[in-house]
């Protein structure tokens, strides 16, 4: 994995697998998208060029539409030149420790809980469903904060109000609904169905809840282009699909099932990736991303 930037004034404290966390002298947070890109649970190389910046425009784009809807965590894009573009210094929170997932498609762990229960989360669903199907609504599917390189673990709403007690409880699902049906609404406008999304949500002193991490990236949520949606099948990815079309070929020589390390990734697919972020970008926000 490609190693933190050095930034200087800032003390890096914590590594996810796309971003990185530092404390600043002034007690807030600066936080930091790399171009990692990660596939069937695996780091990838090479990372993506600006995938990092492109995804941060994104968010911040995102915190802006959705800033009736909550506050966010965003204190300044005036950071470090060496993080210029993909950091952002942001308020320190203190976190919700339960992953605020809403889902209005069916796939990915949702799909194979329903198969396996006709639950979600602890949510009946209508049978019938298949792979990409549209929820008669979306859903809040909560999930428990997997160590680094764990995978989260679906929890009930019931299971939250137990954790964080049920007016806070409330308050995550309304929050988190609102959130994806916002970005639903606003992506399928114009061609791209966001099937899911995880939000990362923090408190402040006085009980505000605040957006925080990232917002409404193919990063933190599904992606799929629109005019390719078909339930029955694993939908295309919108920002994914070049990558998952290779590894799983025979040009790549690696077995999936086999728990060895993907090979390195052709230059034509790390152009062809990064095109589809600029694609989702600039789709999305309507304004160019200048490189
Ligand atoms: C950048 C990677 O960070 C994470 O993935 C998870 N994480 C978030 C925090 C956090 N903590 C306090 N305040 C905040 N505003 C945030 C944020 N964002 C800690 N870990």
């Amino acid at each position: 994995m490609s190693a933190p930037y050095d930034v200087p004034g800032a003390t890096h404290v914590y590594s996810g697998k796309v971003r990185d966390l530092y404390d600043l002298p002034n007690g807030h947070l600066l936080m930091v998208a790399s171009d990692r890109i990660s596939a069937y649970d695996h780091a990838l190389e090479p990372p993506i060029p600006d995938k990092g910046e492109i995804l941060t425009r994104m968010s911040l784009w995102w915190f802006d539409q959705l800033a009736d809807v909550a506050p966010n965590h965003v204190v300044s894009t005036d950071v470090p030149d060496v993080v210029a573009g993909r950091g952002i210094e942001v308020e320190r929170l203190d976190m919700v420790t339960v992953e605020c997932i809403a889902r209005g498609y069916l796939t990915g762990s949702g799909l194979a809980d329903y198969r396996a229960s006709g639950v979600v989360s602890g949510i009946a669903l209508p049978p019938g469903l298949t792979d990409g199907s549209k929820l008669p609504e979306p859903i809040f599917t909560p999930s428990t904060k997997a160590e680094y390189g764990g995978h989260d673990e679906p929890i009930s709403y019931e299971q939250v109000a137990d954790a964080v007690g049920s007016e806070l409880a409330a308050r995550l699902r309304d929050l988190t609904l609102e959130v994806y049906a916002r970005g639903e609404a606003l992506a399928r406008e114009r061609g791209i169905i966001v099937a899911d999304t995880k939000i990362e949500v923090g408190l402040r002193g006085d009980g505000t809840l605040v957006l925080a991490d990232e917002l409404l990236t193919p990063d933190s949520s599904r992606f799929w282009p629109a005019d390719a949606w078909e339930p029955g099948r694993a939908q295309t990815s919108y920002d994914k699909q070049f990558v998952r079309d290779w590894l799983t070929s025979p040009a790549s020589g690696w077995d999936r099932a086999s728990d060895t390390p993907p090979p390195r990734l052709p230059g034509e697919i790390v152009e062809r990736t990064r095109a589809r972020y600029v694609e989702a970008y600039e789709t999305l926000t309507g304004e160019t991303f200048r490189r």
